[in-house]
């Protein structure tokens, strides 16, 4: 038997099982040897079996999924092209155009023509379902909102009438609660698999327990489990060392981002990272700051985003554009947070916390994938190492506070704050607000109460450079997030929410005048409008800032008002 010297089995080893087009494909795309998970999916004796397949971040499942579904079609005696034979459903639309691309590869050279298509929002709807119907979509890559959409239409319905294959790609996030709802419109939109017959595949790195329950949407009872994992071995990929470096208070983290990447760069100038943030807006303010700072340390680094409010064709340039890359940091969000290939990164950086706690594995996953090597380091504010305490399954290790070398070549604090004063103030703005929103929605996690919550956001906010006091919000948004009363916020018209007061309408009118009732003054900046106000936090005049200065403001300070803080 073919195999390389780690023991992966050659795919000429399934010559006469697999497609002969596909193996050269393969072949010519220079996949010689099979990946541990494409060799337990490929060598089963039968291709057509439902199946629930885990292995880890970056070791090969596209191809592992994409290799039985289109043996299913080339090997078809009645294949109807013009029909949907497989379709596979991604959570995000940037992994949707990632694995048309990996299905282009295979199908290139086919000689009998299997259209690849792709229906993900973003895009144009009409020119896209007008192709699709009009076409040969034998395959369809699909995000779940567009494809419903889609469905909306009869003879959208009829070209997924003949279903063979039906893959979730990232199988939990397509299961749980966001995306179940709108999965379970679109099976109930295709043909039952009772009636079809279809083959169901799920995959992912991470199978949490929870989605056993939502397994029979898409598969049989007696589906197959394929892992490539023992049942207590980390599910973080192993060549990649993993660290957290708690700082002393959230003003330290942006410093110690800069000095990480610095020290990074400097004993790799050819440094390729990605730095995930809690929030779109977190992404797109690190993204202005460390254009601000020389790219981390010059010479410069080139600096990128990728975060769902940037328009749909940036976003697919900045994929293409990192994709191509050989160095350069991009500041993201959990937009490419799973499933992204951008080749050869040597480091992650998570600032905060993820969302969930398998996200910290697809982030970390965005390195050492292809068996390279990486590097994942975590920068966590004290309120933050909950996270840590309560995963011990992950390697992380307490690299403690951040040392190296060449740190002190960085005045890492200083360059940070002469950035963010380059920084529209909106972008800061937008930054609290959204972190706000993302620590409110942890809040259990984090441990804290309301109050804890707003002073938490608000150190934030002080950190962020958003000006002399705590952003204004509006009471809708105040309102929408549950945190109507709560001290230590700024609401629009009705100043600084104190303890005891939950309604101090004028208060910061005091200091603010005019601006207080207009969400201009007692310092704060607002968000009444959306065009960009520049300074905007310092608009109130003497009199705001005056105002606020006076009153000591308790949302820069230790965080009196976070009852919960004292458990950290
Ligand atoms: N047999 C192979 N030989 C060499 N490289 C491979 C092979 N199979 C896949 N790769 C490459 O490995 C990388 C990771 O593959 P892929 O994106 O499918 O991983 P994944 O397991 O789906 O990761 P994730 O869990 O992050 O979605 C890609 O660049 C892919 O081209």
């Amino acid at each position: 038997m073919a195999a390389d010297e780690g023991g992966r089995v050659a795919y000429a080893e399934l010559e006469g099982r697999l497609n002969s087009q596909l193996l050269q494909a393969l072949s010519n795309h220079g996949f010689h040897y099979m990946t541990p998970v494409q060799e337990k999916v490929l060598r089963r004796p039968v291709f057509t079996q439902d199946a629930l397949v885990q292995a880890k971040t970056g070791t090969g499942k596209t191809l592992a999924f994409l290799l039985p579904a289109l043996q299913t079609l080339l090997e078809a005696k009645d294949l109807d092209v013009s029909c949907v034979g497989l379709l596979v459903l991604a959570p995000t639309r940037e992994l949707a155009q990632q694995i048309k691309g990996e299905c282009d590869k295979l199908t290139g050279e086919c000689s009998r023509p299997l259209e690849c298509h792709i229906a993900v929002g973003g895009s144009s709807r009409h020119s896209h379902l007008t192709r699709f119907l009009r076409g040969k979509p034998t395959i369809l890559v699909a995000t779940p909102g567009r494809l419903l959409d889609y469905l909306g239409e009869e003879a959208a319905r009829q070209k997924l009438a003949k279903i063979r294959c039906v893959v979730l790609d990232e199988a939990d996030r397509m299961l749980d609660a966001g995306f179940a709802p709108a999965l379970k419109q679109i099976l109930e939109k295709i043909p039952p698999k009772a009636q079809l017959g279809w083959q169901g595949m799920c995959f992912s790195a991470t199978v949490p327990p929870e989605i056993k329950k939502m397994l029979p949407m898409v598969l049989s009872k007696d589906h197959v489990r394929i892992s490539t994992m023992d049942e207590n071995e980390a599910p973080t990929i192993d060549t990649v060392p993993q660290t957290v470096h708690p700082v002393g208070s959230v003003a330290d983290v942006l410093p110690t981002l800069h000095s990480v990447l610095s020290c990074a760069r400097a004993d790799n100038p050819r440094l390729k990272a990605v730095i995930f943030c809690p929030t779109a807006r977190h992404a797109g303010l690190l993204y202005h700051v460390f254009g601000h700072t020389g790219g981390a340390a010059p010479p410069k680094l080139p600096v990128f985003q990728m975060q769902s409010r940037m328009s749909q064709p940036q976003r697919t340039r900045t994929v293409q554009e990192f994709k191509e890359t050989d160095r350069g940091l991009l500041f993201a969000s959990d937009v490419v947070g799973r499933g992204m290939d951008f080749p050869d990164v040597d480091l992650v950086v998570q600032v905060g916390v993820p969302s969930e706690t398998d996200q910290y594995v697809h982030r970390v996953g965005r390195t050492g994938r292809a068996g390279k090597s990486g590097q994942a380091v975590m920068i966590l504010a004290p309120e933050e190492m909950w996270f840590v305490r309560e995963n011990p399954q992950f390697p992380i290790k307490d690299g403690g506070k951040f040392t190296h070398p060449k740190a002190q070549l960085y005045p890492s604090a200083e360059i940070i704050q002469s950035a963010l004063a380059k920084v529209p103030q909106q972008t800061k703005i937008q930054a609290y607000v959204a972190n706000l929103g993302f620590i409110n929605s942890l809040m259990r996690r984090y441990g804290l109460d309301q109050a804890g919550v707003v002073a938490l956001a608000n150190r934030f906010a002080a950190a962020f450079g958003c000006g002399d006091a705590p952003p204004a919000l509006s009471p809708a948004t105040v309102g929408k997030m549950g945190l109507r009363g709560v001290p230590g916020l700024v609401v629009e018209g009705k100043g600084l929410v104190v303890a005891g007061n939950a309604n101090p309408a004028g208060n910061a009118g005091k200091g603010g005048g005019r601006g207080a009732r207009g969400g201009r003054g007692g310092g704060s900046s607002s968000l009444l409008s959306t065009s960009s106000r520049g300074g905007g936090g310092r608009r109130g005049g003497g009199g705001g800032k005056g105002g606020q200065r006076r009153r000591q403001p308790q949302w820069a300070s230790g965080g009196s008002g976070a009852n919960g803080d004292g458990r950290f």
